[in-house]
């Protein structure tokens, strides 16, 4: 829907606005233009694309196009004219020096080394595995040899006395007449066919010739030499120098020069900011030398705040309003704030309620039922309830208050939760100030993930969409943010109506006095959320890869969002800076002739924060292809909010990481992350529904991890580490509070390396097989647990009985256990064969890891209706998202859910359907 002019959101020039982003016709950029590719197709030269891309939006709206605008203005472009910028230093010459200064420190490591001949007795088309020091020794033991035809020609002075000697027979004529060697003469009947004998022979020297030089075109033209030095790509480097020199590589000042440039403007998804930074990340992929770029485009439902579009007052007996919230933080007139970031709710109900107020503590399904089971009456109220607590999810909030019959639902963060009780506050300290406000989406994640209008398929230009009253995936009252310093005049007004709170429902905000709850005598309080809304808004992903020598179709993933609530310091800048200092790392590698045996594939999402739509469409577009190909998906969000290592994901990935951890030192603690690891009893953790690994872990089946530092509290457990979703998470918050000198970044970004450069070229793929089995019993277990005193059958119902997956489990360990011996068997072989790789044992490692990398493909349900009941996009029978609390893992999740619902019936049909497909993922590993 168009805004009309009173509706139009008009921030400070020249950031973007939201209604461009939205509006239908010019100001909108509904595609990633020609004109903005072409710098790229005409042969890239770094320049201002991101900058000019939002002068564009000035010169629309008639301001001038120059660098900087009088209020300071500068935009959000990594391509910057600034001198300081690590980035300009970085011109050609100086890629040129700094090329031949990593050269020389990577002979200095031995990572090139000339071949040394040490061939070893085996197949000259064997394949040196691991731990080579030098470049294969191709063995010729023939030589190139054009034909040659001794005959010489008689010189044509010579030919009539040749002729004339004919009768005498003699063959010794050594000519005394020319310069013409003759050893003998030919009779005359032969001179003839003499001269035909030569025409013949020269012809056949020019064909010969023109036959090699064909075959050398042929060659050539045959791509057998690149395919070959791409096959050799990364067997020319030693394993262990590369790993040493990737770690060497990092570079935490670029990364920090990097994030205050991306920090500079807002950029919700969809809008001109995160376009902006679409066209940076684009131009930095095609600087630090990845392969195949290209910007992908969803057309996906958003929505947008109007400026005058939201309201939250308390109306007087006159109708009138008594007192307005201010929504929005305290205008902070530092770099940062040279943007309103309006706050809002993502993918939340356009609506103007109003109701008596009613205080719901955290807005849990059984917060409300207390409400109710003590008697008030909650119909056409508005529910105030604080962030956090058992059920984090924000959207789940709000579909409970929904479900309790309220109009709608203001959401704010208590300083108890996440505020000064808990420790300094922004933009000094972690912790939310008094004006904080958490955006986010109130999408149903863990009921529809990616564009709710276009659940199981992607949203591409002329697909079908739902309405957004079908989608299962949005609720249906209207709802927003608020800042504590808001909620403390509603609080305050709530004394005396309804009950005194329950135990524990009392918050933290200051001045409150007694808590009550309110009812439906509680002051009558209006929320308005009329906002813009686009069910067909461009949203930008940002690819590039680098092909694998061996195996190209095969790929390890890594993904980032982009979009952020407002500048996106630590959400998802710090993630966005590990990714992109791994790009320039491993761009730099295959610059200097390095390839890795598997495709690496760098993905820039957007639309993360609106329940990660852009990763979402793109595995909906791939689905196919991903569950054949994937290997691995490695997540970055919020990648560094604090000191603790975190790791959540399949346990395939156990071992791998753990070894990996042990080269990784922590310079403040002087220990490495293993010791701090295992000192901190620390495990993979499950993963929810919280970012863009979602879609590649529960629909394509794509092994997945999530990296992250974090603070003291994780994300969606009781509090925020960080000023969350706010206008105080930008630059200098990860430069003062979250990481000063970017140490946890440089760190990160060392383990992401490792881990993509070994899962990407390790011969055997480095699964960690036996932690899954490990892993599935201990699940099994745990849902043991679960269902203790949940299971209720009916006289009618068949017996409710586990044993067929804990049976399923052992089939699990069972078939690792006879596969992995193949492993043992192909290292034996290997070590026999002087390291390399024996004829006819790479065709069977190849299958080895497809296998491998198939297992989770294999759980998942892709029968025709297929996934969990009522949410059938999530596929996977192990893992998924707890439905009423999107933040939350839950093993088994379709079991789970049927029996809450206790449907004995269907629980049982989904018991052995789950028990069935795991059983026979594991038969299928088996070689
Ligand atoms: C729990 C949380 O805050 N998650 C972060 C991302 C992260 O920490 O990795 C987050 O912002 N997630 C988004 C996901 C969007 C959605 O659920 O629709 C969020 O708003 O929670």
């Amino acid at each position: 829907m168009a805004p009309s002019d009173d509706q139009r959101y008009d921030p400070v020039p020249p950031i973007p606005t939201y209604d461009e982003a939205v509006a239908t016709g010019s100001a909108s950029r509904p595609a990633f233009e020609a004109d903005v590719l072409s710098p790229m197709a005409e042969g890239y030269v770094p320049d201002h694309e991101g900058r000019s891309l939002l002068h564009g939006a000035h010169r629309r709206t008639g301001s001038s196009a120059n660098a900087r605008n009088t209020n300071g203005y500068r935009a959000p472009t990594v391509e910057t004219d600034d001198e300081d910028s690590t980035w300009t230093s970085d011109s050609d010459d100086d890629d040129d020096l700094e090329a031949a200064h990593v050269r020389r420190e990577m002979q200095e490591f031995d990572i090139i080394e000339p071949g040394d001949g040490r061939r070893g007795a085996s197949s000259i088309f064997g394949k040196r595995i691991g731990f080579s020091l030098s470049l294969p020794q191709w063995k010729w033991n023939w030589r190139w040899k054009m034909p040659r035809f001794r005959i010489r020609l008689p010189n044509s002075s010579s030919a009539g006395a040749t002729a004339g000697s004919s009768s005498t027979g003699g063959a010794e004529g050594e000519g005394t007449t020319g310069t013409a060697r003759r050893r003998w003469a030919l009779p005359p009947s032969f001179a003839a066919a003499f001269n035909k004998t030569a025409v013949i022979i020269v012809v056949a020297r020019v064909v010969a010739i023109c036959l090699v030089m064909g075959l050398l075109y042929l060659l050539f033209m045959s791509d057998l030499f690149t395919s070959m030095s791409r096959r050799l790509g990364s067997q020319m480097f030693d394993p262990e120098s590369v790993r040493l020199h990737v770690q060497g590589s990092v570079d935490p000042e670029r990364m920090r020069d990097m994030l205050q440039q991306f920090t500079l403007h807002t950029h919700v998804a969809g809008t001109e900011g995160d376009y902006a930074l679409a066209v940076d990340v684009r131009n930095l992929f095609a600087r630090f030398g990845l392969e195949d770029i290209r910007v992908d485009e969803y057309y996906v439902y958003m929505n947008y705040p109007r400026k005058d579009g939201r309201a939250v007052e308390i109306i007087g007996d006159d109708d009138k309003p008594v007192w307005q919230a201010r929504i929005d933080e305290d205008p902070r007139g530092n770099s940062q704030a040279t943007a309103p970031s309006l706050a809002f709710h993502g993918h939340s109900k356009s609506g103007d309620v109003r109701g008596p107020l009613i205080y719901a503590n955290y807005g849990t399904r059984e917060d409300f039922k207390k409400l109710q089971d003590s008697g008030i009456d909650t119909k056409g109220a508005i529910a105030l309830v604080r962030y956090y607590g058992p059920q984090s999810d924000r959207g789940l909030k709000v579909k409970a208050a929904e479900m309790a019959g309220f109009a709608g639902c203001l959401i704010y963060s208590d300083p108890a939760d996440d505020g000064y009780l808990k420790g300094d506050v922004a933009p000094n300290g972690r912790y939310m100030p008094a004006d904080g406000v958490q955006r986010g989406s109130v999408a149903l994640s863990s009921f529809v993930i990616g564009d709710p209008l276009t659940p199981n398929w992607e949203s591409e230009k002329g697909m079908p969409r739902m309405q957004p009253h079908e989608s299962k995936g949005l609720v249906q009252i209207p709802s927003l943010p608020l800042a504590w310093r808001d909620a403390q005049v509603l609080l305050q007004r709530l004394k005396g109506k309804g009950k005194p709170v329950f135990d524990g429902w009392a918050g933290g905000v200051p001045d409150v006095g007694e808590w009550w709850t309110g009812d439906q005598t509680s002051p009558v309080v209006r929320l308005q959320n009329e906002q813009d809304e686009n069910d067909k808004q461009p949203i930008w992903n940002v690819y590039g890869r680098i092909e694998g020598a061996e195996q190209g179709s095969k790929s390890i993933i890594v993904g980032s969002h982009r979009d952020a609530w407002a500048y996106g310091g630590v959400d998802p800048g710090t993630g966005n800076m590990v990714f992109l200092e791994t790009v320039r790392v491993f761009g730099d590698l295959l610059a200097k002739g390095w390839r890795p045996k598997r495709t690496i594939e760098f993905m820039s999402w957007d639309a993360e924060e609106y329940n990660m739509v852009g990763s979402t469409e793109y595995v909906e577009k791939n689905l196919e292809a991903l569950r054949q190909d994937a290997f691995a998906y490695i997540n970055l969000d919020t990648a560094v909010t604090g000191g603790v290592f975190r790791a959540s994901g399949s346990p395939v990935f156990q071992k791998l990481l753990l070894s990996i951890l042990k080269r990784v030192g922590d310079p403040h603690v002087n220990q490495t992350l293993r010791e701090l690891w295992d000192a901190g009893g620390r495990r993979i953790e499950g993963l929810a529904a919280d970012s863009d690994y979602v879609a590649f872990q529960d629909m394509a089946g794509t092994s997945s991890l999530d990296l992250r530092f974090e603070g003291p509290e994780p994300p969606g457990s009781g509090g925020g580490s960080y000023p969350a979703h706010s206008a105080y998470d930008g630059f200098d918050w990860v430069d003062r509070v979250g990481d000063p000198g970017f140490v946890y970044h440089a760190m990160l970004a060392q383990v992401l390396s490792l881990l993509v450069l070994e899962l990407a070229d390790r011969p055997v793929l480095p699964f960690d097989m036996a932690a899954y089995a490990n892993a599935l019993q201990k699940w099994t277990a745990d849902l043991a647990g679960f269902l203790d005193g949940k299971v209720h059958p009916g006289p009618a119902d068949p017996p409710f009985d586990l044993s067929r997956l804990s049976a399923a489990a052992n089939a699990v360990t069972d078939a690792v256990r006879e596969f992995q011996e193949w492993e043992g068997t192909w290292e034996a072989r290997v070590l026999q064969a002087n390291g390399w790789e024996p004829m006819g044992l790479g065709g069977q490692r190849l299958e080895y890891n497809d296998r491998m990398s198939r297992f989770e493909a294999d759980l998942l349900d892709v029968d025709v209706n297929g996934g969990i009941p009522n949410r059938t996009q999530f596929k996977h029978v192990v893992m998924g998202p707890d439905l009423w609390n999107a933040y939350q893992d839950a093993y088994f999740p379709a079991i789970r859910d049927v029996v809450e619902a206790g449907d004995w019936v269907l629980a049982n049909q989904t018991l052995d359907k789950v028990a069935r497909i795991i059983s026979k993922a594991a038969a299928n590993l088996v070689m």
